[in-house]
């Protein structure tokens, strides 16, 4: 049955389980019963009671408990946690503890309304306020959503709400979970996760790929299975089946276990099964970032994301900041190859000094190296501080602008970059960069894929839209098509090309890149042994026909089976 939208049902019915598909995130196999999280929480209505004015002191201090009591759990989360998800347990743990949710919140005590209602009005007000701020900051309106719950459940006595333990290990299946919850998960409890909402660049996706946890998104029809039934998730073909047969369920579950284990050997460098060198290169955004991408074996880094260590902050981060960050990236690399993407600031990523916040249509506006029409003296120096750190290291790095569309845009970053001594390249995150890719090749020195933004430019999907993560699928024949393109013009340039988005993580999918030509992959830490063994057992030719077979399917699930097939992977 062909399929044109996620959720769509592979053969239900008595002729088998129902398979339900969603796009992959995390690698991994689960099988157990299905849990939920609890129940929404009840937020009370705004019912006209007046408390009287001697008992809001009191009001008052029941918040502040209530507010203490939510922020200690989630601390205390968080120091049994590690990575991204003791940050996002902190975080969450801060806006509990927020002044600015505090003094909202007693204003409208102040003005007679009870702590609870006084805590939803509060919220709501930062909610609208995000909101309308659009991009990351948007996001956090999950974050302030759950501290309200948290915080009312409290105040009128609901349980916590959120993921329950269960006795025994089950797969979670969630319409979306906040940002906390997802970072709370105990793996040896909740074994598998599949969400109906969220794409491949949520914060769900990102937790789960930190915490190793076989993870589904975007998975429509996922409320039509109840709890307590058995499913079993696939984090690498990236379906949820419902009630399988038990024994070929566990079959799949112990070839998973293997194939894991056998992941724990990577030691790089990046090589088809036939010999063929292609580096496999680690996304970072800091020095500790670049740190813990060696020590999993990354030969390098292929993208170094400057903006994200800058997000949040007010002022432009001086040369001699920007330059000791710099550095340490390229000491933890030293010799290697390290690529510093210049800021990438706007849509998605707003950041107070380089981007204006009031544009109509972000994503098709004034970010990334667009930002340097209003502002070239903030590209200027960001280049002086690659330049300081690397004479400051005695490194080479290679460094190239986000969101070029056009020749002279590539001619006049290039210009820009050689006159420090740097080696310049450009990212291909837009169509017509990948069209002219031939002629960029005659101003830049490489080129580097940037899958997650060229998917949503040539889908025309955003790609923060959870209704729209089957367009924004790495497998969508159209935008592998670019990327055939632009390393075909490598290949006759005698030019590097990479690929630096989400695709590059991809197992699979990692081998079909390398059969349309391109010549490295840089992908998060957690992925780069998954992506280097498996590439390490297909050689070049078999790359190859795998991309022919993705190339010629019609939708990604159907790329995704066509590959499989190709490579013998069942
Ligand atoms: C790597 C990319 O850049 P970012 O995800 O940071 O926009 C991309 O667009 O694929
Ligand atoms: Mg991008």
């Amino acid at each position: 049955m062909a399929i044109t939208a996620p959720g769509t049902v592979l053969q239900p019915g008595p002729a088998g389980p129902a398979v339900f598909p969603g796009t992959p995130v995390v690698p991994g196999v689960a099988y157990g019963p299905v849990i939920r999280p609890s129940g929404a929480v009840v937020l009370p209505g705004d019912d006209g009671v007046v408390v009287p004015e001697a008992d809001r002191p009191v009001e008052k201090e029941r918040f502040a408990a209530a507010a203490g009591v939510v922020a200690d759990r989630l601390a205390e989360r968080a120091g049994a946690a590690t990575g991204v998800s003791a940050e996002v347990l902190a975080t969450t743990a801060g806006l509990a503890r927020d002044r600015g949710l505090l003094s909202a919140v007693e204003q409208r005590i102040d003005a007679g309304a009870p702590a609870a209602i006084a805590t939803v009005q509060a919220a709501q007000q930062f909610v609208d306020l995000f909101t309308s701020l659009g991009g990351l900051m948007a996001e956090r309106v999950t974050d302030v959503r759950d501290i309200r719950d948290r915080i009312v459940a409290q105040l009128t006595g609901q349980g916590e709400p959120g993921v329950p333990s269960p006795a025994v290990p089950s797969v979670l299946l969630a319409d979306d979970l906040a940002p906390a919850d997802t970072a709370g998960l105990d793996p040896a409890r909740v074994i598998g996760l599949a969400t109906r909402l969220g794409g491949t660049t949520s914060h769900t996706a990102i937790i789960a790929r930190q915490l190793g946890l076989p993870c589904v998104v975007a998975v429509g029809g996922l409320d039509e299975v109840p709890e307590g039934v058995t499913v079993l998730l696939d984090g690498e073909r990236g379906t949820v089946e419902v009630d399988p047969d038990p024994v070929e369920a566990r079959a799949r579950v112990d070839a998973a276990r293997r194939a894991a284990a056998a992941l724990a050997g990577y030691r790089g460098p990046g090589r088809t099964r036939d010999g063929v060198a292609v580096k496999i290169l680690a996304n970072v955004q800091d020095g500790a970032g670049a740190r813990a991408a060696a020590a999993v074996h990354a030969e390098g880094v292929g993208l170094l994301r400057t903006e994200l260590a800058f997000l949040g902050r007010a002022e432009e981060p001086s040369v001699e900041e920007q330059a000791r960050g710099y550095a340490e990236v390229f000491t933890a690399f030293e010799g290697r190859r390290v690529v510093v993407r210049t800021l990438d600031a706007g849509s998605d990523k707003p950041l107070a000094f380089a981007t204006a916040p009031d544009e109509a249509n972000p994503a098709l506006g004034v970010r990334g190296l667009r930002v340097a029409r209003r502002d070239p003296g903030l590209l200027e120096r960001q280049l002086d501080a690659v330049a300081e750190a690397a004479r400051r290291t005695g490194s080479q790095p290679w460094v190239m602008a986000p969101m070029v569309a056009t020749v002279p845009e590539a001619a006049g970053f290039a210009a820009l970059v050689r006159d420090r001594g740097l080696v310049p390249g450009v990212m291909v995150e837009v169509p017509s960069a990948a069209l002219l890719a031939d002629r960029l090749l005659q101003h830049v020195d490489f080129l580097s894929i940037g899958t997650n933004d060229l998917s949503q430019y040539t889908l025309a999907a955003d790609r923060l839209s959870a209704d729209l993560a089957d367009l924004t699928d790495p497998w969508q024949p159209a935008l592998l098509a670019l990327v055939q393109a632009t390393a075909e013009a490598g290949r006759r340039a005698d030019r590097p090309v990479g690929v630096c988005g989400e695709a590059a993580a991809d197992p699979l999918l990692a081998c079909v890149l390398v059969g349309l030509g391109v010549t490295s992959l840089s992908c998060a830490a957690s992925s780069v042994a998954g992506v280097g063994a498996r590439l390490a057992a297909v050689d070049a030719d078999t790359c190859r026909r795998a991309a022919d077979a993705a190339l010629a399917a019609e939708e990604p699930h159907a790329a995704r089976t066509a590959v499989r097939g190709v490579l013998g992977v069942d």
